[in-house]
């Protein structure tokens, strides 16, 4: 595969290096010069062992179809193998290929050996053909699929927003662009335009005898600027499709327990925001500045040559807010949460999935990190019992540097005593937070969120109360709880509470 895909490099380098030298400039798509583009087929039209390479007989007509091989070992994983796909064309063409020894392991991963010769030859098409022009085609189903293609959907959701823009200008009238569910008429044209590119959009709907077929047709000011489409404008849709899905009907918590076939998606419905969150005022203002500084830290990190990502180990006892913390993290940045246990996770590959999959402005979550830790440096394949915590960052660091970005990991545990000392090492997660037993700064928050006093005669006995004697901020939350509606009661019943507590 290796010589296959040298072979497909040298004869895309060249045009890639010309191409980058040349001013952009604006040529007709195919349709304006009345001629046929060529289409580079999204999605799947055909069945991927139907190996003919272009279904339309006609030589006249040249049109070259190219598409993305989705038979990957996971059929759900479009996200998974449209990142395979668009590193891969990457690669190839910026000839990094010799050292992209991760890369060569995703395509492996991804591709089975038996589509990989259809794969290059889909790719060869795409490098060779300078001069024909493409229409990237996606199509709304995929054969044997009653469900609409991923990329289809996240091309509507985006052009949706796209075509809000276009009424709110007009109308004026909107508030929440985003919500509002318009969507392109057919034959309509939207013109976007990314990285300086202009690309047309057009919703096409063909009449065959099986019934009426819906597809997204987008062309290009040039055909040089393919790669810039593959690998970062469509990428970029469906991100961008992923947020707007998600701000639309609020945070997800998607609950990874074995990877397959798709996560768990619930919606997060954790109020708990840094505001209400009860902690040392000077440790929650260097976390939402650590969290600020991160989200906008693009140019930041690509400057410095490093992925777009930071770890965090949030440690403390149980009741301290391990979790109350992580959700305020997520609505603080509007970032979806996925909860991935470890314990269901059988292999590498799985869990190389899963990094794969997950779009940016994700946090991604290993709780209790220490019930499955095991020593270092094992390389046996079953994550769950074999592998290292440095196993599990160098895949993170493997998969994250070359495709994705704004990832953010959190590893929680009750004792840090226990955890396996390459964890706890400086620079290997970003920041460590300790959650402590409640102070009493954490009660006054406490206090405000349930019972909304900011100051009692009973206060300074509470302080003296909680300097002696380790309670949760759970457990204060649950007492003042019990006696929302009279804050002395409240407060009573927490002093009494605590004194018995003091006397055990
Ligand atoms: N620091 C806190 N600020 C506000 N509320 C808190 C805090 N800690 C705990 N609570 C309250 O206690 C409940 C349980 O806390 P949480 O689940 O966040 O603790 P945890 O440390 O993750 O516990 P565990 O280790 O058992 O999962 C929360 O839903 C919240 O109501």
């Amino acid at each position: 595969m290796e010589r296959a895909l040298r072979e497909v490099r040298d004869s895309g380098a060249e045009e890639e290096k010309e191409s980058r030298r040349s001013p952009v400039g604006v040529v007709c798509s195919g349709s304006t010069r009345g001629s046929n583009p060529s289409r580079l087929f999204l999605g799947t039209q055909r069945p991927l062992n139907s190996l003919d390479p272009d279904p339309n007989p006609n030589p006249s007509n040249k049109i070259n179809r190219v598409r993305i091989p989705n038979a990957i070992h996971r059929p759900s994983s479009y996200v998974a193998s449209f990142a395979a796909f668009a590193m891969l064309t990457r690669s190839v063409a910026n000839d990094v290929l010799t050292v992209g020894k991760e890369l060569r392991t995703i395509a492996d991963e991804f591709i089975p050996r038996e589509y990989q010769d259809y794969y290059l030859h889909e790719m060869k098409k795409l490098l060779a053909n300078k001069d024909s022009e493409f229409a990237i085609v996606i199509d709304e189903f995929q054969p044997q699929s009653r469900s609409s293609d991923q990329m289809f959907k996240a091309v509507e959701t985006y052009l949706g927003t796209k075509v809000n823009e276009s009424c709110i200008r007009k109308l004026n009238v909107c508030k929440n662009k985003e919500s509002l569910a318009v969507r392109m008429n057919e034959n309509e044209e939207i013109i976007d335009e990314f990285d300086g590119v202009q690309v047309k959009w057009r919703l096409v709907t063909n009449i065959e005898q099986s019934g009426s077929k819906r597809c997204y047709e987008l062309t290009f000011d040039h055909n040089r600027h393919r790669f810039l489409i593959i690998e970062s404008y469509l990428p970029y849709i469906l991100e961008r499709s992923d947020e707007i899905k998600a701000r639309e009907s609020g945070l997800k918590l998607h609950m990874i327990d074995n990877g397959y076939p798709e996560p768990k998606t619930i919606i997060l419905d954790n109020p708990m925001t840094f505001k209400t969150l009860a902690m040392e005022p000077g440790l929650k203002k260097s976390i939402i500045e650590d969290l600020d500084n991160f989200s906008s830290g693009k140019e930041y990190y690509r400057r410095i040559g490093k992925a777009w990502k930071r770890g965090y180990l949030i440690y403390g006892p149980s009741g301290t807010g391990k979790s109350s913390l992580i959700a305020s993290m997520a609505n603080h940045l509007n970032y979806n949460i996925y909860d991935v246990d470890l314990a269901e996770i059988d292999s590498d590959s799985q869990l190389k999935s899963i990094l794969l999959e997950m779009p940016s402005k994700s946090i991604l979550v290993f709780e209790d990190f220490d019930r499955i830790q095991n020593p270092i440096g094992d390389v046996k394949d079953n994550l769950s019992s074999k592998t290292s915590f440095t196993r599990l960052l160098n895949l993170m660091d493997g998969i994250w540097s070359c495709c994705g970005e704004e990832r953010i990991f959190v590893f929680t545990t009750k004792s840090v005593d226990k955890l396996d000392p390459a964890l706890v090492r400086p620079g290997r997660m970003d920041m460590h937070i300790q959650m402590s037993y409640c102070t009493f700064s954490a009660f006054k928050q406490l206090a405000f969120n349930y019972l909304e006093v900011e100051e009692h005669e009973l206060f300074a006995q509470i302080k003296e109360l909680l300097e002696t004697v380790n309670v949760t901020p759970a457990d204060v939350a649950g007492e003042l709880m019990k006696c929302r509606k009279d804050a002395t009661v409240s407060l009573e019943r927490l002093v009494a509470y605590l004194e018995k507590k003091v006397s055990l």
